[in-house]
Order: C-alpha cells, then sequence, then structure tokens
C-alpha cells in the first residue's frame, strides 16, 4: 500500500491531538490589532478574537492591550463601557500583556498625570521617554524570562519604568530604566513584538503565563 505524505496545518495536527484552542483577545479599539492578531495566528492552539465589546472581552482566555495612542485607548475604553469591566477581568486573575501604550493603561501611575487608566499594575511609566517618534530605533537583546535568543525590540514613542513596586519582577533594564516587567498575571513591555516577524513574546504570553 502507498503511503501519501499529509499535509496538515499546525492548527489541524494540534486539534486532532485533542488541544482545546486558547482564545487570545486583542483589544481592538485602537493601535497596532492587526499586527497582534497576525502574529498569533502563526501560534498553535490559538484562536485570535479581537475585543471591542463586553460580551468579547468575557469570552476570551487572555489579553493583549495593544501599541497606540494611550490617552486615546483610555478615553475608548470609559466611552464604550469596558474600563471597570476589564479592571474586573484582571483583578480576578485573567493574564494580561500591555506593549506600550498598553503598559501605560496598566500603570498604576504616569508621570505628570494625576489619574491613570486601568491603573492595576505597580508600576509608575514615563510617557514618550525617548522623545519623538522620529527618535523610534530598534535593538537586539536577550530576555531570559522569555528565550535565551536575541530578539529584535522596537521603540516608537515609547515609555519607561521609572518606579516599581516590591511585586513587581523587571524583565529587562537598558540605561538604568526597567522597559519589561511582570507582576502575577500581568506583563508589560514597552517595545512592540507584534511590529517584528519573531513570535517569543508572544508564545510566552499565551502559553507560559
Ligand atoms: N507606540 C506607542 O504605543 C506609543 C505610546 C504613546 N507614546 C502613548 O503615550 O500613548
Amino acid at each position: 500500500m502507498d503511503w501519501k505524505l499529509i499535509d496538515w496545518t499546525a492548527k489541524n495536527a494540534w486539534l486532532i491531538e485533542g488541544g482545546k484552542m486558547k482564545k487570545v483577545g486583542v483589544l481592538a479599539l485602537q493601535g497596532s490589532v492587526e499586527e497582534h492578531i497576525s502574529i498569533l495566528k502563526k501560534i498553535e492552539g490559538i484562536e485570535p478574537i479581537k475585543v471591542k465589546t463586553r460580551e468579547e472581552l468575557m469570552e476570551v482566555d487572555r489579553l493583549i492591550i495593544p501599541g497606540g495612542e494611550s490617552t486615546t485607548m483610555g478615553k475608548l475604553l470609559r466611552d464604550f463601557n469596558l474600563l471597570n469591566p476589564l479592571v474586573d477581568r484582571i483583578k480576578d486573575g485573567m493574564p494580561v500583556w500591555g506593549t506600550c501604550a498598553g503598559m501605560i493603561l496598566l500603570a498604576k501611575k504616569i508621570e505628570g498625570s494625576p489619574e491613570g487608566h486601568l491603573m492595576v499594575m505597580d508600576i509608575q511609566v514615563r510617557r514618550n521617554a525617548y522623545g519623538r517618534q522620529i527618535y523610534s530605533f530598534m535593538i537586539r537583546k536577550v530576555i531570559p524570562e522569555f528565550s535565551n535568543e536575541k530578539i529584535p525590540l522596537i521603540f516608537i514613542r515609547a515609555p519607561y519604568i521609572t518606579e516599581i513596586g516590591k511585586n513587581v519582577t523587571p524583565l529587562l533594564e537598558l540605561d538604568g530604566h526597567i522597559l519589561a516587567a511582570k507582576q502575577e498575571n500581568m506583563l508589560a513591555t514597552s517595545f512592540h513584538p507584534e511590529l517584528t516577524n519573531n513570535t517569543v513574546v508572544h508564545d510566552y504570553f499565551c502559553n507560559k503565563m
């Protein structure tokens, strides 16, 4: 009998093994939503979901808050009545990852602002800490928590963390500033893994948090 090679996609193979797809949401009010979705599609066992409503928020297992403009996203979270339900889900333990503007939304304190947005993570951030858009840059670094290979890190009007609470673990520091940190179910990065084709940080968030 002749055996034919069947061209299973990774997703099908995974389903055949009896896995359950994890629903990973991307907050889809503004910012680099499509970029996160297309990286998530490369990770097996993941069903990416755009989150714009309370119902969609309730449906996901974990959530990414993308880069963009934190003031706009904060306003839209309030206008769409998503701010409090999102705070509740994070406090209930749903894993959440904020990239760049997403990190600003998670922070308890934003330098120079009387109030933050979600205010769940024990970090203080400085917005636009590296200056304007033209001062965007890319570096390659090893972040041992994620992997032992160098990964590309893209900074666009990026914030950094200026203070952390004792329950926050810094994951990457550069020139005395914290650029990635973790606290319980919360991950924050001031760079944009969704703008590269490297899946290491997405894989960590989806499978190791
Ligand atoms: N790339 C980004 O997400 C930039 C964040 C932006 N500077 C803000 O404060 O919201």
